[in-house]
């Protein structure tokens, strides 16, 4: 089991031939997983199910779609908060974003690429949904690792009919002179789970449980998992949702494109997370409503807005 802890985060490989559950690799990595997470909720992936050819496809669509007028970029939008273009902001006038919503279906790429592109892009949507399926893949992966874990699988197929995968690219252009190098304020993410793969241009800073800030330096063949704060209160305070930003640390271009996996529906609190050690701190809560909290009353601070959205007083 190829686990280990540098200066970095922890890596996990997710390469093995035999990575089947019940296999000796598999308990081992499902423990690596679940330290993980609880320690730095966030570990790096080796994962070799996206080819080369596919990532340099995807990055390639990806400039191509920044590369439009801002105009078009603006139609981007949606009635869910954080699911529409972000740019031009005055205070992190680097950062630009754009999302698609439902990004393992082709109806969500279909309609995004439509709208970006009214005579279609067939590259562009073939690309971003072939991507999208291959990490909703390894997030269910490592979701169905951290169910097992806790001994509470039985909730583990209704999860997974309840996951929406959203796909946001983000553009971080270099930095003029006097410009600031922040690319993304300090943030936890209100998902389950986030997949991020960048274009080898690093920024990515994440914040330890100690309080250390580690610069999260990724090779081109891993992904970077973080726990979102859906996922700190369905497990009851269990695993972290580490709060992270983006800081520019080279004179170059960045895009990033994360993979924002949020339950949709009503997600419970498991009876098996609350013991004698711990107590129940969540009630059972909408995912998306958590997000539209963040929006309409956004904090700096991680356990902020699950504990103001869901959480009980103990
Ligand atoms: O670009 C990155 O590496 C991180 C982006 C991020 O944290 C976010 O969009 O929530
Ligand atoms: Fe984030």
């Amino acid at each position: 089991m190829a686990s280990q802890t540098l200066p970095n985060l922890p890596i996990i490989d997710f390469t093995m031939e035999n990575l089947k559950p019940g296999t000796n690799s598999w308990l081992s990595a499902r423990n690596d997983v679940r330290r993980a997470l609880e320690e730095y909720g966030s570990f790096i992936a080796l994962y070799d199910k996206v080819s080369s050819e596919l990532k340099n496809g995807v990055f390639d669509a990806v400039k191509e779609l920044f590369d439009l007028p801002k105009e078009t970029k603006s139609q981007n939008v949606s009635d869910k908060v954080y699911h529409g273009y972000v740019g031009q902001l005055a205070h992190i006038p680097i950062h630009e974003s754009l999302s698609i919503g439902d990004a393992n279906t082709l109806e969500g790429v279909q309609s995004f690429t439509n709208l970006m592109w009214p005579s279609g892009n067939d590259n562009f949507c073939e690309n971003i949904l072939k991507y999208a399926k291959k990490i909703a893949e390894l997030e269910q992966l490592v979701s169905k690792m951290v169910f097992e874990s806790y001994g509470v699988e039985r909730y583990y197929d209704s999860h997974l009919r309840s996951m929406s995968y959203l796909i946001r690219t983000l553009k971080y252009r270099e930095p003029k002179i006097d410009e600031t190098n922040t690319g993304a304020d300090i943030h936890t993410d209100k998902t389950f789970i986030t997949i991020l793969h960048q274009n080898q241009v690093p920024g990515l800073q994440l914040q330890a449980r100690n309080g250390d800030w580690i610069d999260v330096d990724f090779p081109p063949e891993s992904f970077v998992i973080i726990a979102g704060d859906a996922s700190l209160a369905w497990s009851n305070d269990r695993i972290h949702s580490p709060r992270h930003q983006v800081i520019l640390r080279e004179k170059k271009t960045r895009y990033t494109v994360g993979v924002f996996a949020y339950n949709t529906g009503t997600t419970d609190i498991p009876q098996e997370m609350v013991d004698d050690e711990h107590p129940l701190q969540f009630r059972s809560f909408d995912n998306m409503g958590l997000l539209q909290s963040y929006f309409d009353n956004p904090t700096r601070l991680s356990e902020e807005t699950a504990r103001s959205y869901c959480g009980i007083r103990v």
